[in-house]
């Protein structure tokens, strides 16, 4: 590691975008007493506007709202038209791209409402729901409003329906545009009552968002709350995550306790590194204030999420490093000041070879800007950006819709479900390109969920694929969990997805690689790390979830107990479809067998120059070094994911018989054999 010192200062350039515009701050309380609460809440940008949003809103049956990041839109709106009784009684949703801003802002929200979490403010996220018939104000991510349109495509019990933070374009956000605006068409045509629809950001092309939502009006909030100083660094930095690091350590050495940081970097890897280098170098630092380093992405469970937001002791300051997640909609309090590394891992798919790939590119400005106003929300911030200004300048306007770089297969079961049986049709705000579309149509008829109707070319859904959206997962897992009843081995699937699902129950720190890698050793089977994983459940439940035991053998206990959690979750789903409960035992043949029936499209087979080539589409791939099977050279393996960093890595994976997964997909194999002869 190069010395942190190296590096000189980011330069101190200019004020940019985030001078303050036409609001004066009132010095408020940051306390958290009820009527401290209220007047912070009397204190935002869009207070004085209230009014004029609440007629606006009242008007017309859809509005767009665009106002700086921290002015108060999240927090605010939904309680002004509830507080207006503009919901005429029933629910009002607020959306949100992700868990963390879901389930933050719900319980900022019901403390400036003064109630506990769970009543009038509640959040429903994926395996959590927070809620009670007496909700009438509920965070939720998009995912979950799309789950329950599935069930009621009208979505009755909501009068209004908020979607914030539109710019990020996710799947679900833009499919729940779809959704959403059809629901609201449907009520007008059918009488019933009007469902009003809002857009909010403070990033996003509002002509493009206006136009779609049947030209409606946009309702634009001045100011912001606190001035954020932005500095762009002199020169370009070829290592954001050592640039990274030396700012901070700037910041640490000169500003006082209590004026926390929050770092974005891309992925859980290089934030572990930074946070143990962080850690490690903080020790030998003097007259520096005490240091509480916190990591906070994805794959955490939400209650260590959470601990982000914990208020910070005043003798101590807070450093967070984030992926994206910490991007949008939430107030970390206490942070002062940002470090962007203008990074950000995303999905990229390629529909030709059918593969979903994971890599770090250039964030979008309207990412940049939304890090940006992560600072200055509870008084004056600065955001360090990793990069020279000309790079800020010439990155896209816009994140490129998420819609339009991944793998459909999902969101096209879930669009089937819902009835709408021509995807290609769909009125998408951004179309996807129609070949992912029909890929994933294909992938979904070789998966058995969609079928062709007898006497036409459209597709339909099968009763298999009908059971597989009504699991929250991705259509190949649904698969496998639907296919484990037929191999007598739902409990250990069960168990293995369930663990899949919140990732990284290993441990591996750095100080201590080879005692981590020695305990782990037990755990590890040959026959790959759906195996390795079911091992680590087994003992898990053996010692009844015992903390100190996860401890002693370096595994994650909290991810661990979630995994349990939404096992449990799974299992009801089981339950409610019928499905009977059988357990193989010891012999880990039928869950192997099971996993090539469901993951057939996820094979690669080892060639004879030692490569493994995938069986879809014979790319070269090789095993992720953290398998169990790394050391290993098996004729056969099915892969749950592929990640691309500086080769193309196959990452959790089994070893399979060939004639498994002939037998699992007869006529998708005879095409490809055929394929390859011709
Ligand atoms: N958990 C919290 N703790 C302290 N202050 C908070 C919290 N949540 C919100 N606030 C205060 O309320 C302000 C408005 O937050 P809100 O999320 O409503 O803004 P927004 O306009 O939706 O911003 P963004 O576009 O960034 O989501 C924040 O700037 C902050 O001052």
């Amino acid at each position: 590691m190069r010395n942190p010192e190296d590096l000189g200062p980011p330069e101190k350039k200019q004020k940019l975008n985030h001078v303050q515009t036409s609001y004066s701050p009132k010095n408020v309380s940051k306390g958290s007493s009820f009527e401290e609460l209220r007047d912070a809440r009397r204190a935002l940008p869009i207070y004085p506007a209230r009014q004029k949003i609440i007629a606006e809103i009242r008007k017309f049956p859809s509005a767009i709202v665009i106002g700086e990041t921290g002015s108060g839109k999240t927090t605010q709106i939904p309680q002004y038209l509830l507080e207006a009784g503009v919901n005429s009684g029933a629910t009002i949703a607020v959306t949100q791209p992700r868990r963390v801003a879901a389930i933050s802002v719900s319980q900022r929200v019901a403390q400036e409402k003064n109630t506990n979490i769970g009543g009038l403010v509640g959040y429903c996220v994926r395996f959590e729901d927070v809620t009670s018939p007496a909700t009438k104000l509920k965070f939720m991510t998009d995912g979950m409003l799309l789950r329950e349109a599935i069930l009621d495509p009208t979505l009755t019990r909501y009068s209004i329906i908020i979607l914030d933070e539109a710019h990020e374009r996710t799947i679900n956000t833009d499919v729940l545009f779809g959704v959403v605006k059809a629901a609201q068409r449907r009520r007008l045509k059918t009488g019933q009552k009007l469902l009003k629809i809002i857009v909010m950001s403070a990033t996003m092309d509002v002509d493009h968002f206006s136009e779609y939502f049947n030209k409606a009006p946009v309702l634009y909030l001045e100011g912001r709350q606190y001035p954020i100083q932005v500095m762009h660094t002199k020169e370009p930095q070829s290592d954001y995550l050592f640039a990274s690091l030396v700012t901070f350590f700037q910041i640490h050495k000169e500003a006082p306790a209590g004026e926390d940081v929050l770092i974005f970097l891309t992925g859980q890897e290089e934030i572990e590194s930074g946070v143990k280098i962080i850690n490690d170098m903080a020790r030998n630092l003097k007259d520096v204030p005490e240091l509480m380093v916190i990591p906070l992405y994805a794959a955490l469970p939400s209650q260590t999420q959470i601990k982000a937001f914990a208020k910070t002791p005043p003798s101590c300051r807070k450093v967070v490093v984030a992926t994206n997640i910490a991007e949008t909609s939430i107030t970390i309090p206490g942070i002062k000041f940002v470090i962007d590394s203008g990074m950000v891992k995303a999905k990229l798919y390629n529909p030709h070879s059918g593969l979903d790939l994971l890599k770090v590119v250039t964030a979008s400005k309207a990412q940049v800007l939304q890090r940006t106003g992560r600072a200055g929300r509870e008084s004056p911030g600065v955001c360090y950006r990793l990069f020279t200004e000309s790079e800020f300048q010439s990155m896209s306007t816009n994140t490129v819709p998420e819609i339009q770089r991944c793998n459909l297969a999902s969101v096209v079961l879930q669009l089937m479900a819902l009835g709408i049986s021509d995807v290609l049709t769909f009125d998408f705000m951004d179309k996807p390109a129609p070949e992912s579309i029909n890929s994933a149509l294909e992938e979904l008829v070789m998966l058995g969920a969609l079928e062709r109707q007898s006497n036409s070319d459209m597709l339909k859904l099968t009763p298999l694929g009908k059971q597989m959206a009504a699991f929250p997962l991705d259509p190949r897992f649904a698969k496998v969990i639907l296919l484990a009843k037929e191999y007598e081995c739902l409990e250990e699937i069960l168990s293995i997805i369930s663990v899949l699902s919140v990732d990284s129950v290993l441990v591996t720190l750095s100080s201590k690689r080879k005692e981590c890698q020695q305990s782990h050793q037990k755990f590890m089977s040959s026959d790959g790390d759906h195996i390795t994983l079911l091992n680590i459940y087994r003992a898990y439940k053996s010692v009844n979830g015992n903390k100190s035991w996860c401890f002693d053998n370096f595994i994650n206990a909290r991810n661990m107990h979630t995994a349990q959690e939404v096992r449990k979750q799974l299992r009801e789903i089981c339950e409610r479809n019928g499905m009977t409960f059988s357990s193989c035992g010891r012999d880990s043949t039928p869950i192997r067998r099971c996993l090539a029936a469901g993951f057939f499209l996820n094979a690669a087979e080892l060639s004879k120059d030692g490569d493994f080539i995938t069986m879809a589409n014979r790319t070269k791939v090789s095993i992720h070094p953290s398998s169990s099977l790394f050391q290993c050279k098996p004729a056969c393996v099915v892969y749950t994911e592929l990640v691309k960093t500086t080769k193309c890595y196959m990452r959790t994976l089994s070893v399979v018989d060939p004639d498994w997964l002939y037998e699992a997909a007869p006529t998708y194999f005879k095409r490809k054999k055929a394929a390859v002869i011709s």
